[in-house]
């Protein structure tokens, strides 16, 4: 499965989005984090930064929806743009409803797992996502430290997805730096987000292409 680098802007001067955006023209995807004071304890921003980042991006935006009734907003982001578009398990009234809508608008859906949030209920429906997300830290802020006790999920995960023949990505998001990195690349993740890591390095570009070595080098 391909390794993909998803920078996330969250910490980046958003003041200048298309020369943040510009920094990481090497990366997969652009991870833009959308959060609303209710699911989470923190507010970000909505559409029309997805609109602006779409605009500017010279890569894919994946739009990782931290908000509560996502049934009601997300079908907006991928009209604002939003290549991918993940959606949280623990948010969700109708998960499969909600997949179906978002991939039939031409957008890729997203299952966004928090760390404390098993994937017992989704195996019989992992077929209606072309992603899954393994929350690496508690949503809400950057920069928090990354939580390795997520990894037997991600091992899982990998394993299902495996014996199903299903190509589903697993990303995971939270806490992903040159130190970290490697664990979840062992235990099966293939697309990974990584915010403080890209974008407090000096060179941002150079952190991506060292966070996709040392994936490679590690995934199997
Ligand atoms: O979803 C998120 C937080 O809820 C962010 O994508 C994530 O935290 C990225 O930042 P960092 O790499 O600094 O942890
Ligand atoms: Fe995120």
């Amino acid at each position: 499965m391909s390794i993909l680098i998803s920078p996330s802007i969250l910490n980046s001067d958003i003041g200048n989005l298309a020369g943040e955006l510009d920094k990481i023209s090497n990366a997969d995807w652009a991870h833009v984090d959308v959060m609303d004071n209710h699911f989470v304890p923190n507010l970000t921003w909505g559409v029309p930064v997805i609109e602006a980042a779409k605009k500017y991006s010279p890569i894919p935006i994946d739009a990782h929806l931290m908000i509560a009734d996502p049934d009601r907003w997300a079908p907006g982001f991928v009209e604002a743009g939003a290549d991918s578009v993940t959606f949280h398990a623990e948010a969700v009234s109708a998960p499969i409803r909600l997949a179906r809508e978002i991939r039939g608008m031409g957008a890729r859906a997203g299952l966004a797992l928090s760390p404390a949030t098993q994937i017992d209920n989704y195996i019989d429906i992992l077929d209606e996502f072309d992603m899954v997300l393994c929350m690496t830290v508690e949503p809400g802020f950057g920069g928090q430290p990354f939580l390795a006790n997520v990894m037997p999920k991600v091992a899982r995960l990998r394993d299902l997805i495996a014996k199903k023949g299903l190509e589903t990505w697993i990303q995971v998001d939270g806490g992903i730096t040159a130190d970290t990195i490697a664990q979840a690349a062992e235990a099966g993740a293939n697309n990974f987000v990584a915010g403080s890591a890209v974008y407090k390095a000096e060179d941002a570009a150079a952190s991506v292409a060292q966070l996709r070595e040392l994936a490679h080098k590690h995934s199997h």
